[in-house]
This record gives structure tokens, C-alpha cells and sequence, in this order.
């Protein structure tokens, strides 16, 4: 996949992976369990975005659930600040653990929902770049990452197959919200060959 990582920075993210399967054991973080789906549909998945960001980014995470996208791209790029949101507090407690214990200090992880975070201060129009994987339709997404993008800033929606035709849906919104599609990336993960479709769009006015 063209990712060159130093080997230290692999070994943690895979301890990651294991300390997530770990605590899904006990408390429900995902539906994967098994360590190989696991490495390529989380871990992998995530990591597909390293190319689109730029060192010294303010990245924010929506709806992350274990950490997924924001924990792989804060330790795979230390020089990216990011933020991770999801409204359920067991979900954060174990992105919190994550951070602790790999001393991560790019990273915050906090449990709210979108929506009242968009209203605060510190948050609202800070980000250049707004991620979210396995979080609503893309329509949905526009809705809730808008308010949190600088102008100029990015949202990236991690998609399935079905992104092609859900962008196609939602163009006259686009137009609406001042945002342009920046890039349209089609990808398959190396082993199962699952297609994924990365949407960057950028805020222009
Ligand atoms: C299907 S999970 C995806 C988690 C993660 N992004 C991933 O790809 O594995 C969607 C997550 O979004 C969170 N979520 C949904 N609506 C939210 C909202 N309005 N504010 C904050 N979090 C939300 C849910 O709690 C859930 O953890």
C-alpha cells in the first residue's frame, strides 16, 4: 500500500490491535475479532488516509468509536494534532488507556456528541481536517463536520462502495455549503480485496 512505517511505530500499532480484540473480549468495541481481519479492515483501513494529510495538521476524529481512524494516524504521524470524538464513554475510556499507556501526546480523546461540541469555543472552525469511517451517510457527515472546518479545511469521509453514489446524491449540497470534491480516491485493501472509496472535500468559501 505504499506505507513505509519505522518499526517501532508498526510494533505499537499492532499492540493496538491486540489491546482492542483484548477489551472486546470483555466490553463490545467491534464486531471483528480475529487478529488478521482486524490488522487489515482497521488498522490498514486507517492508515489509507497517511497520504492525504500534511505534517503539523489539526485532524479531528468523528464518531470514532475504538479509535479508528485517529490512533493509527496519530502514531503513524506524531506531527499531526488529534482530536477523537464519540458520544459513548466506554469507547473513549479505551482510547484514553491507548493514549496513556503509548504516551501519546498528539492525541485527545473526548466523550460528546457532535453536535454540542460544534457550539464550543476551541473546536468550532479550528480543524483543517475532519475524518469520519462507519458514521452516517454522506450527507449526514457534511452536516455534522461543517462546523468544525477552517476555511480552506477538508473533510475526508472513508467509504465503502457505496461513496461513489452517495456523492453523486448529495452534489446540490456541495454547492450549497461552499464545498468542492478535492479528490476521489477508489482503493482495495490487500487481502480480502474489500473496496473502499476515499472522498476529500474542501471547504471554498
Ligand atoms: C459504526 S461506529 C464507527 C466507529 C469507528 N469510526 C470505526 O470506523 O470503527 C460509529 C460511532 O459513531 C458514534 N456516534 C454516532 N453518532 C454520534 C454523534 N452524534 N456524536 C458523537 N459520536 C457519535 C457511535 O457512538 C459509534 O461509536
Amino acid at each position: 500500500m505504499d506505507i513505509v512505517l519505522d518499526i517501532h511505530v508498526c510494533e505499537k500499532l499492532i499492540w493496538y490491535v491486540e489491546e482492542l480484540l483484548r477489551w472486546n473480549r470483555r466490553i463490545n468495541l467491534t464486531s471483528i475479532d480475529n487478529i488478521d481481519e482486524a490488522l487489515e479492515k482497521h488498522l490498514l483501513d486507517a492508515l489509507t488516509l497517511l497520504p492525504l494529510l500534511n505534517r503539523g495538521e489539526r485532524l479531528l476524529d468523528m464518531g470514532s468509536g475504538a479509535g479508528l481512524p485517529g490512533i493509527p494516524l496519530s502514531l503513524a504521524m506524531p506531527i499531526l494534532g488529534v482530536c477523537s470524538v464519540d458520544r459513548v464513554f466506554k469507547k473513549i475510556a479505551f482510547q484514553q488507556h491507548i493514549a496513556r499507556l503509548l504516551r501519546l501526546q498528539n492525541f485527545e480523546a473526548r466523550t460528546d456528541r457532535l453536535q454540542v461540541l460544534a457550539a464550543k469555543e476551541g473546536y468550532r472552525t479550528t480543524f483543517d481536517v475532519v475524518t469520519a469511517r462507519a458514521l452516517a451517510e454522506l450527507r449526514d457527515l457534511i452536516s455534522l463536520g461543517m462546523p468544525f472546518l477552517k476555511p480552506a479545511g477538508r473533510l475526508i469521509a472513508m467509504k465503502g462502495p457505496e461513496g461513489t453514489r452517495e456523492l453523486s446524491d448529495c452534489l446540490d449540497l456541495l454547492e450549497r455549503q461552499g464545498l468542492v470534491v478535492e479528490k476521489q480516491q477508489e482503493l482495495r485493501l490487500p487481502m480480502s480485496g474489500a473496496e473502499r472509496t476515499l472522498l476529500v472535500l474542501k471547504r471554498c468559501r
